[in-house]
């Protein structure tokens, strides 16, 4: 071999194989005088980090004496990769066509689909024909034991449709029932590969640091794996959906609700409903109530980003946040002296919201990059309740505005946020009897509240906004459950001076990161 010197971790070459032709004229151009001194070549692809959390796939082109060696060489990395038993051989993709721009076949093919055959991985690919295809596949149709994972091309959207059929499957199999929501759930075994073609990309964006296809084709091809919370929502004791991003009540849930109506303008349909809906300026008048998360789980105004092999998730998962344990949990209302701070106190907040959002992680994407709630956790078992009270459009444009610049969106007096395991929510005009129970074991009815009957349920309610789905009732039960799932990824990875900075505040040394 010739004496140019490359070191190559064996955990980020993609794979080898015997070289083109055409490749060693064309990428090795400069060093013709190799081909006539080594005719034999073969070519390791593998990942470098480029800018912005983004990976490339690059190639480097070894020359030999002759082909028996070549081949050794290729059957040789090939094979030590074939042990590394984290990597998928074999994945179910889902193309939704329609998302985002419509591109999302396109850029399978031309931009993933060659990186999976480089790296020996077989694929079945399934182009979705209409809503839910995907999630019903998954639920009844799919023999789960013939693959390591599932992949989903498209935007959140298609990713809740995954996750909604992998995790139904699994807690059927297991003979689980979904409309308790008190159940611990049984956590899926594959793993969730998701390239970013949608017009929110929030979770590929929140899990990898950016929304780019080949780095998230190469996440995958690495076999990472980032467990993530799901939250579940109920009303009463009826399962309605999981989230694993926004569930949002007010401004979010009737951006969604406008934009549903303007599919065809594409992703570009969230900036017009977005002002659309801040200039109507609606608020809502409801009950809140929540069970706040353990203190060692920090706070969402803490400024500890959750980044690569997070230790609060850890720490989370080390809670053992199991939803039966709850039966300690008691109630206190606002201002009682009851000790708020310490676990098991159930909080309640009446008021006029112009949003209820909650962030189960950061909730960042191209248009928002440190994201709703920027200390949030992937996989801490809690999500960031995040309450907005009525208060000036003034004043609401400029919380608003702090969500696209490095200004803190919670440092204002009309917003509060907390760190919550669960939560529920009473609309003031509902024609129901809302009765905000979560805690079955405890016997003990956390919050009861018997609303006026409103003549027309239609005004006074907004929509909740979950994943981008909209819910069909304003009163919800939600509980987080803590890493219910794995993705093929590995969260975002350290790399500023700042998160330097607070590493080594978590670690009382001072850790430094290489990009
Ligand atoms: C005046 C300036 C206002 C700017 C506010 C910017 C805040 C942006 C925060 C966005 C948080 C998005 C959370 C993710 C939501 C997706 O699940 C959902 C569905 O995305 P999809 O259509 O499936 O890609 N998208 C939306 C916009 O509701
Ligand atoms: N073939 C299809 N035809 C129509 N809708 C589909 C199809 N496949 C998936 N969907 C639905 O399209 C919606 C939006 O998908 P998503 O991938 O999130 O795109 P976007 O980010 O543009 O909203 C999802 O609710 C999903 O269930
Ligand atoms: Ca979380």
């Amino acid at each position: 071999m010739l004496a140019d010197h490359h070191f190559l971790l064996v955990s980020e070459i993609v794979g080898a194989r015997e070289t083109e032709e055409e490749d060693q004229t064309n990428k090795d151009g400069g060093r013709k005088h190799n081909v006539l001194l080594y005719p034999y070549a073969f070519t390791v692809s593998y990942t470098e980090r480029t800018k912005h959390h983004c990976w490339r796939c690059k190639d480097i082109i070894f020359h030999c004496l002759d082909e028996a060696q070549c081949q050794q060489w290729v059957q040789t990395i090939n094979n030590q990769l074939s042990l590394l038993s984290i990597r998928p051989k074999r994945l179910l993709v889902y193309i939704n066509p329609y998302s985002g721009k419509q591109r999302g076949k396109w850029i399978y093919e031309q931009r993933v689909a060659p990186l999976f055959s480089r790296a020996s991985i077989s694929t079945d690919v399934i182009v979705t024909e209409s809503a839910n295809h995907a999630r019903d596949h998954l639920k009844t149709e799919v023999d789960l034991k013939q693959c390591d994972g599932v992949v989903c091309v498209g935007g959140d959207g298609m990713f809740s449709e995954v996750v909604h059929g992998l995790v139904s499957r699994t807690q059927s199999d297991s003979r689980v029932d979904q409309n308790q929501p008190n159940q611990d759930l049984v956590p899926c075994a594959l793993r969730i590969g998701i390239i970013p073609a949608g017009s929110t990309d929030c979770i590929c964006y929140s899990t990898t640091g950016t929304n780019d296809p080949v780095t998230s084709a190469l996440h995958i091809i690495m076999g990472d794996s980032q467990p993530m919370d799901v939250c579940s929502v109920h009303h009463n004791n009826t399962f309605l959906r999981y989230s694993v991003s926004l569930l949002g009540y007010g401004f979010y849930g009737d951006v969604l609700t406008d934009s549903e109506r303007k599919r065809w303008m594409g992703p570009s349909r969230y900036d017009f409903s977005g002002l659309k809906t801040f200039l109507t300026h609606q608020y809502y008048e409801g009950t809140v109530a929540f069970l706040p998360a353990k203190d060692n789980l920090g706070n969402p105004r803490d400024k500890i980003k959750c980044r690569t092999g997070c230790h609060i998730c850890e720490q989370g998962a080390n809670n053992g946040q199991l939803l039966s344990g709850d039966h300690v949990y008691k109630m206190a209302e606002e201002n009682s002296d009851e000790e708020t701070s310490g676990d098991g106190v159930w909080r309640v907040i009446r008021g006029k919201f112009l949003a209820i959002n909650a962030a189960c992680m950061s909730c960042a994407c191209p248009r928002s990059p440190r994201g709703l709630s920027p200390y949030a956790h992937l996989a801490d078992g809690t999500t960031d309740l995040i309450l907005v009270r009525k208060a000036s459009r003034l004043d609401f444009l400029r919380h608003l505005i702090r969500h696209t610049n490095k200004d803190d969106q919670f440092d204002m007096s009309f917003v509060e946020v907390h760190r919550v395991r669960r939560f529920s929510f009473a609309p003031k005009h509902s024609n129901v009897i809302s009765e905000v129970d979560l805690s079955e074991t405890s016997g003990k009815k956390i919050c009861n509240q018997v609303c006026t009957a409103h003549p027309n349920n239609d005004t006074g309610h907004s929509n909740w906004n979950c994943d981008g789905e909209i819910l069909p009732h304003a009163d919800i039960q939600v509980s987080v459950h803590c890493q219910l799932i794995r993705l093929f990824a590995r969260g975002v990875e350290r790399g500023t001076t700042f998160d330097t900075y607070t590493w080594s505040v978590i670690e009382g040394s001072n850790l430094s990161w290489q990009a």
